[in-house]
């Protein structure tokens, strides 16, 4: 028997979009899977040798970076900012659409960029590299949520973070600068996994099929 293979998902938004692609391309959890009580970590697959396990959503990158799991779905943002090497992202799942944007108080949005920047985010990597382009050392203070607190209380000037409908931002008295990154969710694999198991090619070619056959519908 060949060792079962470990598919990575979010736990959070992603997680909802994914479930009918995945049950598309074969991936069906056990029912524990759906029951919030579970504090279970990894479940069985039904009618497979597969494994799902549901971690946050950067630990996914790195479960499947590392060969720990062999599959996985994350959004494009989180690929972006650790940019391993032996992760490929080789499938769009167009879904988890958001972007990635810079944010500043209402109001003191438009002056002059100065040589150097305060900004909360959970996205050091991403923050720096946009911020080196445009000339500017960004100082990145590294929040895990709730960054919009951070320039009404002096942490920072601005915010670098995910942005969807807007409603976050407005609700915290901040506006949108500039977009960083259009954001989509990726089927991510590990790329040894990728040349030496089959599976991780044959789901692949699976979620492949399933994106071109939507986009043609
Ligand atoms: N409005 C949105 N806000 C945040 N993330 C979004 C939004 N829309 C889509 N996403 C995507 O969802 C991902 C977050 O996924 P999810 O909420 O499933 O993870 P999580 O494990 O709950 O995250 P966390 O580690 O922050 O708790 C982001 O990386 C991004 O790609
Ligand atoms: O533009 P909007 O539609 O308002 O969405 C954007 C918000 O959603 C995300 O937070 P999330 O809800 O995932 O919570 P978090 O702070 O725990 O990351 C993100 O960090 C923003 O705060």
């Amino acid at each position: 028997m060949p060792k079962p293979l470990t598919f990575a998902v979010p736990k959070g938004r992603i997680l909802d979009e994914a479930l009918p692609l995945m049950a598309r391309a074969g991936v069906v959890p056990e029912t524990e899977f759906h029951d919030k009580k579970s504090r279970a970590l990894s479940f069985d697959c039904e009618n497979s040798d597969m494994r799902l396990i549901r971690v946050r959503a950067f630990d996914v990158a790195t479960f499947v970076a590392h060969g720990a799991a062999q599959v996985g779905i994350v959004g494009s943002d989180v690929v972006e900012e650790f940019n391993y090497s032996d992760l490929y992202a080789p499938v769009d799942l167009d879904i988890g659409h958001c972007r990635l944007s810079v944010a500043e108080p209402v109001g003191e949005e438009g002056g002059a960029l100065p040589s150097h920047l305060r900004i909360a985010s959970k996205y050091p990597n991403l923050t720096r590299r946009h911020f080196e382009k445009l000339g500017v050392q960004a100082e990145v203070v590294k929040l895990n949520g709730a960054m919009e607190l951070a320039p009404s209380l002096g942490l920072s000037s601005r915010i670098v973070d995910l942005v969807s409908t807007g409603r976050t931002l407005k609700e915290n008295g901040l506006v949108e600068t500039s977009r960083i990154l259009d954001i989509s969710a990726r089927l991510i694999v590990n790329r040894a996994a990728l040349k030496t198991d089959e599976r991780v090619g044959a789901l692949v070619e699976a979620f492949r099929a399933l994106v071109s056959e939507k986009a043609a519908a």
